[in-house]
């Protein structure tokens, strides 16, 4: 006996046609009817996540990590506020952005979306303004200025190894790959940070190791899980059937293993009285602080913790620095003018200066800035829902509560009215005198805003000055055929290029 001889065809039909007629009256429901049908967008993106997975996954040409541009072009056409799924809409208006992500704002997380995104049990993830206030407590005095400046000695030591690694590199007539050893870089400082010792990705002949690789090759295959969510059960089979089907899913096992592992040997040498001399992630973690309502959490949430910290830390930062060194060695007046400042302070070019005297220069400070603008690591929206009560909009238009809503940091820092000429990198934007900086400076958000904002900010700030001011002195780095066009990126959850940024990394002699 078989399925179709126990249900006859007629039965088949019947719950066919009743499939198709269901699907036919949610898709009118949704694209005429529903509260959110005065907002105009793609019918396909009423429908699901179809409309964004098109144009982000890349199953076709030109189709890849493109619906932040799409979006950006759309509504320019369209107007501000755009559908951009079912329960969505996407805004483009950077006077509600200060709306969305200021503090005490009750747009919160969208709990359904972490879900499906992954590392749920993270501060990242938690959507409960109550728990997450639990959760960040260990970790807000771990990642206040006071503490970050402590570590400067640990960073220093990380930019002393990548500058060597430079040398070793020169030595032997090859060009670096600044992307990879800037994130190598930034994945030393984080993981000493998160669990007291560094995974040495400087190490790397090629400043390609494993951890890297992992986070790098992982990252993208959020935009197939977000539009096909089952694809993140593939994660529950075995390794070795796993890593048949998908190398995103093989990473995926990798790092939840290198994390399992990471805690195991925290945990063993803690209970061995050999933990670091510095506080790290790890060792906040593992302590309950019941006066502030937090409680150590499971294997599981401290595998999520580390996983969203160290990759939070190590793809923004490499980025924001490979973005920030290209346009200033791509440009011979920033460099120069970058140079020269940084010679008032640092008169050769193996003298050291504190993070706080690099923090006081003007133009450095500025090139950062331009840097974090240009570079807009956290690119894409990060959404919220719509608080009780609903919200509406200045142009009348109504969005209901529990709606979906997000903006993208690319498109305030890309916006001509609040950034002129905003494809130019230019340093000088920040130094017009204080009204104008501190006017833009509103808009300069690449860390967002509020209570969900960036704990890492910092940290970031630190490696970012260190990063920049120290290569800048000791190397002149000579562009290998990189140019404008190699820079150009897809949004791949972190920014894609398109090329390579070679360099070859020759010591100044003064
Ligand atoms: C240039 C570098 C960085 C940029 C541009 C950046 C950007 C951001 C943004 C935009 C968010 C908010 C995400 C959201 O709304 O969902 C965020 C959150 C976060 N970032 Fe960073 N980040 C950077 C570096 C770091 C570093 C170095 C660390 C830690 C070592 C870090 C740890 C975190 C954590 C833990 C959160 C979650 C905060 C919370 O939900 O309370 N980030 N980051």
């Amino acid at each position: 006996m078989n399925f179709v001889s126990v249900f006859p065809v007629s039965l088949w039909l019947i719950a066919a046609g009743a499939f198709a007629i269901y699907h036919a009256i949610r898709a009118i429901y949704l694209i005429f009817f529903s509260p959110l049908a005065a907002f105009p967008g793609s019918p396909w993106a009423a429908l699901g996540e179809y409309w964004e997975a098109y144009w982000n996954i890349g199953l076709s040409p030109g189709h890849k990590g493109q619906t932040l541009f799409k979006l950006e072009e759309m509504h320019k056409r369209l107007g501000p506020a755009l559908r951009m799924g079912p329960n969505e809409v996407h805004i483009y208006d950077p006077a509600f952005y200060h709306e969305l992500y200021r503090p005490g704002s009750r747009y919160y997380k969208d709990p359904s979306m972490h879900k499906v995104l992954g590392a749920p049990s993270s501060t990242l993830a938690e959507s409960d303004p109550v728990r997450h206030k639990q959760r960040k407590a260990p970790l807000e005095p771990l990642f206040s200025k006071k503490n970050i400046l402590s570590l400067e000695p640990m960073l220093m030591k990380h930019v002393d190894h990548c500058s060597q690694r430079f040398d070793e590199t020169f030595a032997q007539g090859k060009p670096v790959s600044m992307e990879w050893a800037l994130k190598s870089l930034a994945m030393d400082m984080v993981s000493q940070f998160a669990f007291g010792q560094s995974l040495d990705a400087l190490s790397d002949p090629e400043f390609k190791s494993l951890p890297v690789r992992v986070f790098q090759q992982f990252l993208p295959s959020l935009h197939v899980i977000k539009a096909f969510p089952f694809v993140r059960l593939l994660s529950s089979l075995p390794l070795w059937i796993a890593k048949r089907i998908s190398h995103s899913v093989e990473m995926g096992h990798e790092l939840e293993q290198f994390a399992t592992r990471r805690i195991d040997e925290y945990i063993a040498a803690a209970a061995a009285g050999k933990t670091p001399t510095f506080p790290t992630l790890m060792e906040r973690m593992l302590i309950p602080l019941p006066e502030k309502g937090y409680v150590v959490p499971d294997k599981q949430g401290l595998r999520d913790e580390l996983l969203t910290v160290i990759s939070a830390g190590d793809d923004t930062t490499g980025i924001a620095n490979t973005v920030t060194l290209f346009n200033i060695f791509n440009d011979r007046t920033i460099h120069d003018r970058l140079l020269a400042e940084l010679k008032t302070l640092m008169p050769k070019p193996n003298s050291h200066v504190s993070y706080l005297q690099l923090e006081a220069l003007p133009y450095l400070t500025a090139v950062i800035k331009e840097g974090l603008r240009y570079s807009s690591p956290a690119a894409s929206r990060t959404p919220r829902l719509v608080p009780p009560g609903g919200v509406r909009l200045p142009d009348g238009r109504f969005i209901p509560a529990g709606t979906r809503v997000g903006m993208a940091i690319y498109h305030i820092h890309y916006n001509e009215t609040i950034f002129e000429n905003p494809r130019v990198f230019d340093p000088q934007r920040w130094l017009q005198g204080p009204e104008v900086a501190a006017e833009r400076a509103k808009f300069l958000v690449p860390f967002s805003r509020g209570s969900r904002s960036c704990l890492g900010i910092n940290l970031a700030y630190m490696e970012m000055y260190m990063a920049i001011a120290y290569i800048v002195r000791r190397f002149d780095l000579d562009l290998v055929g990189t140019i404008v066009e190699d820079m150009k990126w897809d949004d791949m959850v972190v920014p894609q290029f398109h090329g390579e940024f070679l360099a070859l990394t020759k010591r100044r002699q003064d």
